[in-house]
């Protein structure tokens, strides 16, 4: 067979970005390595009036992007494990939920653990996404679940 050696990556999932206005000079989300679970999500916060998260405060940071991802996938918003072991910034809602129909802005939900005020500045890699399928099940309502070998026990039940 004469494929070309990269054929295959036409497979790849696409993820369709707009970059809204406020985006405009940002680096788009990228893979950093070759081997990234995820790409660094930026702050598109105004130049001139970055975000001041004061201990125990939390803010919605905007990424001035719209997102078409695959259908059979989402994306998932994850903290930085830097931010968090720095600074105590972290993503309150983790993991994020992004679902495939979702049209509007993505925002970051930060909330500041850590004792110190943190600036959010302009183009701050705040937080990454990670594209993972789901699975969409058909519910069925059952009169009773089947014996199992762990029946209801759980929380600790198996032992340290
Ligand atoms: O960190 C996040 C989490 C969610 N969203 C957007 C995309 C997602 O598709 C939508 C709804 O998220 P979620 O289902 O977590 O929130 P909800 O409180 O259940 O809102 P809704 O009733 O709109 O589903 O909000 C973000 O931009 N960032
Ligand atoms: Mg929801």
């Amino acid at each position: 067979m004469n494929m070309h050696p990269h054929a295959t990556r036409t497979l790849e999932p696409i993820l369709g970005l707009v970059r809204l206005p406020h985006a405009d000079g940002l680096d788009l989300p990228a893979y950093e390595t070759e081997g990234a679970a995820g790409m660094d999500l930026r702050a598109a916060v105004p130049e001139d009036r970055p975000l001041m998260l004061m201990p125990g405060k939390r803010a919605l940071v905007p990424t001035g992007l719209v997102m078409e991802i695959p259908q059979g996938y989402e994306a998932q918003i994850r903290p930085r494990s830097g931010l968090a072991l720095k600074h105590g910034i972290t993503c309150l809602n983790t993991p994020g939920t992004i679902d495939s129909d979702y049209r509007g802005e993505v925002k970051v939900l930060l909330i500041n653990l850590g004792e110190e005020e943190f600036l959010i500045e302009r183009g701050m890699r705040i937080a990454q996404m990670v594209i993972a399928p789901v699975t969409q099940v058909r519910v069925v309502e059952v009169r009773q679940a089947s014996e199992t070998e762990r029946g209801s026990g759980g929380f600790g039940s198996t032992g340290v």
